[in-house]
């Protein structure tokens, strides 16, 4: 199982998606689980639980998720290395990749989106930096590989991933152990 995290809008879910299709594998992302579960968006949630209610099943549906035996591609929420037991379950269970991206060039993605409830109602290149020293730390400890996306684009940065990992640049593990230096397709 491949994992993706970072902060919000660092692409988790848009490039989770696209990486599963080339490697032809399948994919799942942790929010999208979790609002099948709540029965409502996640921002909804935010609004009528607060935070500490949302960590708890984010806890849960990572706990899950990693638990599975079949080769995955897992985008999670930027949150997610918040806690500890998700910091485990995901360095120990799975290759976990950090996409790496400035606040500054977040938040001129994000400028039309209003759907991230950490990010509303504030400036979100402040609220980005913010994030940045709370969690990069957290990001690094968890992730068994930084990836940069810097200004690349989303087609870009899939390419730049898939072509590392067929050059052998990643110690991928095979779906049902052993090593390989090339993800299935
Ligand atoms: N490397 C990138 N370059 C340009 N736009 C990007 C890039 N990565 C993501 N985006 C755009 O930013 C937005 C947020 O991406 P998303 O995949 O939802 O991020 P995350 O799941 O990490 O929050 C989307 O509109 C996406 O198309
Ligand atoms: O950074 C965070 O704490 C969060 C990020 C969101 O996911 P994305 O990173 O996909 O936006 C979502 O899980 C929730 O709004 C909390
Ligand atoms: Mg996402």
């Amino acid at each position: 199982m491949y994992t993706l995290i970072g902060l919000p809008g660092s692409g988790k879910t848009t490039i989770g998606r696209q990486l599963a299709q080339l490697w032809g594998m399948g994919f799942v992302d942790s929010d999208q689980v979790m609002e099948q579960r709540l029965g409502c968006t996640i921002a909804a949630y935010f609004a009528e639980h607060g935070e500490a209610a949302f960590r708890d099943v984010e806890q849960q549906v990572i706990d899950e998720i990693t638990a599975a035996p079949q080769p995955l591609l897992l985008s999670t929420g930027g949150g997610v290395v918040l806690r500890e037991a998700n910091r485990q379950h995901l360095h120990e269970r799975t290759t976990v990749f950090y996409l790496q991206a400035a606040p500054e060039d977040i938040a001129r993605r994000l400028r039309n989106d209003g759907t991230r409830p950490l990010l509303k109602g504030q400036d979100p290149g402040v609220r980005l930096r913010e994030l940045m020293q709370q969690r990069h730390a957290l990001y690094l400890a968890t992730a068994h590989y930084t990836i940069k996306t810097a200004r690349l684009s989303v087609t870009q940065v899939v390419r730049k991933l898939a072509m590392q990992a067929e050059l052998g640049e990643y110690d991928l593990p095979a779906p049902h152990g052993g090593a390989m230096a090339t993800p299935p397709r």
